[in-house]
């Protein structure tokens, strides 16, 4: 007898998820159907997205959901959190009867902290619901045209994801946005969002929408005949912390803990408390976790050595080199684009042959959109950027994280090494750290995080100009990494570019002055670690290819003003939104 499409389905089925278990214990053994969701939607995410199996989060997690229970959900990065929250918000939308339309405007949202993430996450949802068209998903975020966005919410968005600042825009702006409806408020990446200094504007938006009962403003003009349900609100991360404690007791009712172990969570008078313990992170045990101790001097010259030696090791892989400022991230990508090298007389090559991106803050919208996707599609690239890279995004096969510029908590070193080993995949992940930095090792180690040392000087020694008989002192005697022949012949090549163009030149110093104030803005005990008055500055100015210090005087000073010039304007634009809202 002929098997069945859904037989097959199952043996091949079964043959994956036992390999998939074998190799990294992150799926379930059930099915997507034993989870409860509807037949359509488990045939499209095995038939269209090709996910046979729960990962064992998703299995935990859905059925939760699905009862309509608050959840607080911590897994580790690359889990699959996303379809946690949207495959049973799908399945449970599709099964309301009337037939939800558009025009009953959106019943559930979704919250994350970055653009980039709501894009991705519209980009899911989109997928999600091919198969029931009546559910319309949308986006709504920082750097779109508002009015564009104000016809789509009037024509209706049933799913919507949004950046916290142009929802609260909206709710206060856009009087045809119909919210009345609103069952699900979901915040992914939650403890982002709270880092992201959206704490005020969080309870602005929940006391719009109704913060646990679903009862919001809105409510008492309902039109529609639907019946009422009760809200359900879930916050998701892979670093749930005692910092969530506040938006968790104004958002969720005895919500059902997920990933969280019974000592790091406590109710106290009735309010749900999240302690310190809780900021034991798990990360995927396939990542292979290095630092690299570098004196200020050579950073950018190990930094290309190390860049080199990835790319000619394997030339189709994708890189991603996480930088503190949006300033260091154009410097360095105009000086990996240009720089090349004379290696032998009259030969010379470009550096890295690779494509170059990058991703930051202050791009245009468009250039950021495009950077996002292309990284998301090429086979091979670096991508250099900020911390806005670091939450959420899922850009398949990344091979290598580097951490440039070190993070600030380690809730951040989490999620910056998730980019890669995401669900079950090889991944390497490597530190840069200055000797007078090390004590952040021991700050990761509180965390349950620790790291090998990366076999630097094997590296350098590997490039050419010691293979052709050099003599390489940094054998011989322990002398400083600034001495290693390598290192100065690329030291040498990359001050002479950087003076050479005056273009390349201002950018050095605009990153060089960035830099030191990022690294002065560290917080609480990494204060301690991280110190300005520690460093060499003429060391730094070496690290972008200057071979003076920068002086600091004017700029510090330039970009006060410049903080409170945008301070001024910000005022400004909230007293007239207020006004606006008032009237
Ligand atoms: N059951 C599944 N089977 C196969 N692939 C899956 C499954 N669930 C999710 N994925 C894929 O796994 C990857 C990671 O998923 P997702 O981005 O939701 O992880 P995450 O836990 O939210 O990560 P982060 O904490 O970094 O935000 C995505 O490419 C997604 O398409």
């Amino acid at each position: 007898m002929k098997a069945t499409k859904r037989e097959k389905r199952d043996t091949t089925e079964k043959k994956s998820s036992t390999k998939e278990e074998d190799t990294n214990g992150l799926f379930a053994s059930c099915s997507f159907s034993d989870l409860g969701l509807h037949a359509s939607l488990c045939d499209h995410l095995q038939d269209k997205m090709g996910f046979q199996r729960p990962t064992k989060i998703q299995a935990e997690a859905i059925p939760v959901v699905i009862s309509g229970r608050h959840a607080l959900v911590k897994a580790a990065t690359g889990t699959g959190k996303t379809l946690v929250y949207l495959a049973p918000i799908i399945h449970l939308m599709q099964m309301r009867t009337p037939r939800i339309d558009r025009s009953d405007g959106t019943f559930a949202l979704v919250l994350v902290p970055t653009r980039e993430l709501c894009m991705q996450v519209y980009g899911i949802a989109q997928k999600l619901v091919h198969r029931f068209h009546w559910l319309v998903p949308g986006y709504i975020m920082g750097g779109e045209n508002r009015a564009k966005e104000k016809a789509r919410l009037r024509k209706g968005i049933s799913i919507l994801i949004a950046t916290p600042g142009r929802l609260l825009d909206h709710l206060k702006n856009t009087s045809s946005f119909n919210y009345s409806s609103l069952q699900w408020i979901v915040f992914d990446e939650a403890d982002m969002i709270l880092e992201l200094g959206f704490g005020k504007a969080l309870e602005e938006i929940l006391a719009f929408l109704g913060s646990r009962t679903g009862v919001s403003n809105q409510s008492g003009n309902k039109k529609s005949d639907l019946k009422r349900s009760l809200r359900q609100n879930l916050l998701l991360s892979a670093t749930l912390n005692e910092k969530v404690n506040q938006l968790a007791n104004i958002s969720l009712d005895n919500p059902v803990r997920i990933g969280l172990d019974e000592m790091a969570v406590s109710l106290e008078n009735e309010e749900l408390l999240i302690k310190d313990s809780a900021d034991t992170y798990n990360l995927p045990e396939q990542l292979l976790q290095r630092y690299v101790k570098v004196p200020c001097g050579s950073r950018l010259s190990v930094l290309l050595s190390v860049l080199k030696a990835l790319f000619e090791r394997e030339a189709s892989q994708k890189v991603v080199v996480f930088l503190s400022t949006c300033d260091g991230v154009d410097f360095h990508h105009a000086l990996l684009t240009e720089f090349e090298l004379q290696v032998e007389t009259n030969r010379i090559l470009k550096f890295l042959n690779c494509t170059v991106l990058r991703l930051h803050g202050n791009m245009k919208q468009e250039d950021r959109a495009k950077a996002f996707q292309g990284f998301k599609t090429e086979k091979s690239a670096l991508l250099l950027s900020t911390d806005v890279a670091a939450r959420g995004l899922d850009f398949p096969k990344v091979r290598c994280i580097i951490q440039y510029d070190s993070p600030g908590e380690a809730s951040e070193y989490v999620h910056r090494v998730g980019r890669t080993a995401r669900l079950g995949e090889k991944g390497e992940a490597l530190l840069f750290l200055q000797p007078v930095e090390t004590d952040y090792l021991r700050d990761l180690e509180l965390h349950g995080v620790s790291l090998k040392e990366y076999p630097l000087e094997k590296i350098l020694d590997s490039f050419p100009l010691l293979q052709k008989g050099m003599k390489n002192p940094y054998k011989k005697k322990m002398v400083s990494l600034d001495m290693h022949p390598w290192i100065m012949f690329l030291q040498r090549a990359l001050e002479s570019f950087v003076s050479s163009e005056p273009s390349m030149t201002k950018l050095a110093r605009d990153a060089f002055c960035s830099w030191v104030g990022a690294y002065n803005a560290h917080r609480g005990e990494l204060k301690k670690i991280f110190v300005v008055k520690k460093l060499h500055l003429g060391h730094v100015a070496r690290s972008f290819g200057l071979k003076e210090q920068p002086s600091l005087v004017g700029r510090v000073q330039a970009n006060k003003r410049k903080r409170e010039d945008k301070k001024e304007k910000l005022v400004k634009r909230r007293k007239v939104v207020a006004k606006k809202y008032l009237s």
